[in-house]
Formats: C-alpha cells, sequence, structure tokens
C-alpha cells in the first residue's frame, strides 16, 4: 500500500510554488494505476518523492504502512521496483550486469568488491530468461533495440522482487509492437499481485491497461478515478 499525505515539496522558484504541491492519494497492495498530466505536471518527481529522491517540505510518505524517513529509506526502497524514464541503464554494460545492478542498493560495499553471488547471477538469469532476452545477457544494451533494453530495465527493477512497481513512460519510444510486449509484462505482472504506477501520457492506454488513474496538473491532483472512458473527459489535459 502506498500512502501521500498533503505532501509539498520544496518551493520551486521557477514555478513560484513547489513542483509537487499538496497531494494527498493512497494505492491499495494489488491496484493499476494511471499517473497522467501534461508535461510538468509532477508526475515523475511524484514518483522521485515515493522513493525518497525528492526531499518534502511537508507531509508524510508511508510505503507498506512503513513512514518514509531517512532511516528507514533502505528498507522502503527495497520494496520497490522502479523503471526511469529513458530505461537508465548503463550502455557500455551487458544486459547481465545491468540486470544484477538492481542488488546494489542492498548488498554491502564490501561485498560488491567479490561481485555478485552465484544466486544472485542465477536469478538475474532467469528474470532475462522470462522476458525473452536470454540469448542477449551478454550482449551490451546499447546494442539491444528500445524494447529490449526496456525489458532489461524491468528485470532490473524486479531483482529484489519488489512488491511495488513504478514505472516512467515504459513505452516511451516504442514501435508498436515492442508497446504491446511491454504493456503485456505489465499485465502478467499485475495478474500476480503486484502494486503498480505507471506514468503514461496516453489516455487510451490508461483505460486499457489500467484500472484507475491519478491525472496532476500544477503539483495537484485535479482527477483520482476510475480510468475508463477517460479519453473522452481529458483529451485537453494530456
Ligand atoms: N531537479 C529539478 N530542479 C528544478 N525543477 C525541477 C526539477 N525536476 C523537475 N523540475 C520541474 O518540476 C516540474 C515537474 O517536473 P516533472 O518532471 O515531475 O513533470 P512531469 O509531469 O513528469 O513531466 P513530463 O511529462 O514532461 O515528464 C517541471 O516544471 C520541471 O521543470
Amino acid at each position: 500500500m502506498i500512502e501521500c499525505h498533503d505532501i509539498y515539496s520544496n518551493y520551486n522558484t521557477s514555478l513560484s510554488r513547489p513542483i509537487l504541491n499538496g497531494i494527498t492519494l493512497k494505492i491499495n497492495q494489488g491496484e493499476c494505476v494511471a499517473l497522467l498530466g501534461l508535461n510538468g505536471a509532477g508526475k515523475s518527481s511524484l514518483l522521485k518523492a515515493m522513493v525518497g529522491l525528492l526531499p518534502l517540505q511537508k507531509g508524510e510518505i508511508y510505503i507498506n504502512n512503513l513512514v518514509m524517513t531517512q532511516k528507514t529509506l533502505n528498507r522502503v526502497r527495497r520494496q520497490i521496483g522502479m523503471i526511469w524514464q529513458g530505461g537508465g541503464l548503463i550502455p557500455q554494460l551487458s544486459a547481465l550486469d545491468n540486470v544484477l545492478c538492481g542488488k546494489l542498493g542492498t548488498v554491502s560495499s564490501w561485498s560488491s568488491l567479490w561481485g555478485f553471488s552465484a544466486n544472485d547471477r542465477i536469478t538475474a538469469q532467469s528474470l532475462l530468461r522470462q522476458l525473452g532476452l536470454e540469448q542477449h545477457e551478454k550482449q551490451k544494451v546499447s546494442k539491444l533495440s528500445g524494447g529490449q533494453q526496456q525489458r532489461v530495465a524491468i528485470a532490473r527493477a524486479l531483482m529484489e522482487s519488489p512488491k511495488i512497481l513504478f514505472a516512467d513512460e515504459p513505452t516511451s519510444g516504442l514501435d508498436l509492437v515492442a508497446t504491446q510486449q511491454m504493456m503485456n509484462i505489465i499485465t502478467d505482472l499485475r495478474k500476480q499481485g503486484m502494486t503498480i504506477v505507471l506514468v503514461l501520457h496516453d489516455l487510451a492506454m490508461a483505460s486499457e491497461y489500467t484500472d484507475r488513474s491519478i491525472i496532476l496538473d500544477k503539483g495537484r491532483v485535479i482527477y483520482d478515478g476510475k480510468s475508463e472512458n477517460i479519453q473522452h473527459q481529458f483529451a485537453h489535459l494530456c
């Protein structure tokens, strides 16, 4: 479960307001939610706040009943897999090494000197296999297609078996086939009971793949409700 209680980020002088300007929401375990809004509405900033990467001036965030503070941040982050806008992969590393990077938040700096454990490698290989990338595990990700890179990003996000997945525009730059593959993977994860928050720009996609949509405008929630038929109501805002 994810809860934001009246959260405000720091004052932003170029916007003359906080980027997140009083957001309250609750997302239950197993929900698949689209986060929508015009460019600059605050969608990526909200995801960043929910993984502790955007300082708050006011308000609280709870992840599975654990309040986010400096002390709890590592425990909170372990429960969340994140796919960044553009994938956020390291282009010169292989697909397998990028997936293993999903473990870096939890291995101590001492043990990372010895490399990843055999178990970690087995988990990473198994994730790549499940995502249809077993042939590509040794390839540099810069040599993979956009769709393949996004699947590597998903595998990396799943390394810690998170209960929550955040994906920032996971289909951006993908062709129709790769978009369909990506959304099928997300649908499968959803069927397994994962809580999923997707930043999307396509209202029709939100309506097709998610139950609930949250629309932001100028750092505030202006709609929180069913995704069904949302494209007819809010076309001017996304
Ligand atoms: N690190 C930062 N420093 C200053 N301003 C920032 C920073 N990050 C984001 N902003 C500003 O905050 C606002 C919200 O940005 P954010 O990236 O969250 O929007 P978004 O809804 O995800 O937009 P997009 O659809 O373009 O990705 C924008 O006006 C942006 O310029």
